[in-house]
């Protein structure tokens, strides 16, 4: 006899998945609440904003999920992918060239040293920096140097036993403010390439920013978090066609809705 077999509800597969996720720094009556149980999907290939007041917990997320600390509650969970963090900073080592920059990221992957140069230059030519392999950072623009550290971040999810190059389903891109210190002339250029290099290798991406408009510009959707414990407030999917313009009328007129409900958040708490 064949037996009904009722398949338990399934969520749809997530890139990243939190599940009431909490971090408390400190013990006892000195300890911060920094996030109070979030909960949140990523779904693979999305591109996701976070937006929330200062201090509200946005980078210890982050940090949670590229599993350089631990939740004090909750669960997260990525599935086994590759997951890259990029900051304001570019964090390039003076010393080394752009290509030796690169070539110890890939080192560290495992990635053997014959093939290092090639795939180096690779990543390099994906960020449109081709030409200045053998410069150091000081050599470079504010823009280039982040340019440098996106190739950076490719090359730590580069997977060396298939040879599979920096990117794909299975790679979780997570982004600190990465523009914040950038010109808005440059910023905008960068909007443009993290945009092209996010659809080709089909990247999940998680990016924190300040700027309500960068947000809407790049996001799939905008998550939007209280002030500190940073919990989700409110999700904004994000309907216009790609590629948008940061000035254009519709993104500006999602941004200032966002930046209502971002307001009321901040007064809510006085911060
Ligand atoms: N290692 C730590 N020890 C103690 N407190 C911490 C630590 N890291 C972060 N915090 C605190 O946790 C809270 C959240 O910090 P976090 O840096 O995640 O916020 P953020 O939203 O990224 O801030 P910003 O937008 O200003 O960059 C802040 O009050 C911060 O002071």
């Amino acid at each position: 006899m064949t037996q009904a077999v009722t398949a338990a509800p399934s969520r749809t597969a997530a890139a990243v998945r939190l599940d009431g996720v909490s971090k408390a720094f400190g013990t006892g009556g000195d300890s911060l609440l920094a996030l109070d149980r979030v909960s949140l999907d990523v779904a693979p290939g999305e591109f996701t904003c976070l937006l929330g007041a200062s201090g509200c917990g946005k980078s210890t997320l982050l940090n949670l999920v590229a599993d350089l600390d631990r939740p004090s509650g909750g669960t997260i969970d990525t599935g086994g992918a590759r997951v890259a963090l990029m900051f304001q900073e570019p964090a390039l080592f003076p010393w080394l060239t752009v290509t030796g920059n690169l070539e110890l990221a890939l080192k560290m992957r495992g990635v053997p040293r014959a093939e290092r140069r090639a795939r180096a230059a690779e990543l390099l030519d994906s960020v449109h920096l081709g030409g200045f392999a053998k410069k150091r950072p000081h050599q470079l623009s504010g823009g280039m140097r982040q340019r440098v550290a996106l190739a950076r971040a490719l090359a730590l999810t580069e997977d060396e036993s298939t040879g599979e190059g920096g990117g794909g389903q299975g790679t979780v891109l997570l982004m600190d403010e990465p523009f914040g210190a950038l010109d808005a002339m440059t910023r905008d250029l960068l909007h443009d390439e993290i945009e092209r290099i996010w659809r080709t290798r089909g990247l999940t991406v998680l990016f924190v920013t300040h700027n309500v408009r960068e947000a809407v510009r790049l996001g799939d959707r905008v998550v939007l978090l209280s002030s500190r414990p940073g919990r989700v407030v409110q999700e904004f999917p994000v309907p216009m066609d790609r590629p948008r313009r940061i000035d254009a009328p519709e993104v500006a007129a999602l941004a200032a809705t966002i930046t209502d409900r971002l307001r009321e958040e901040v007064g809510r708490h006085g911060a």
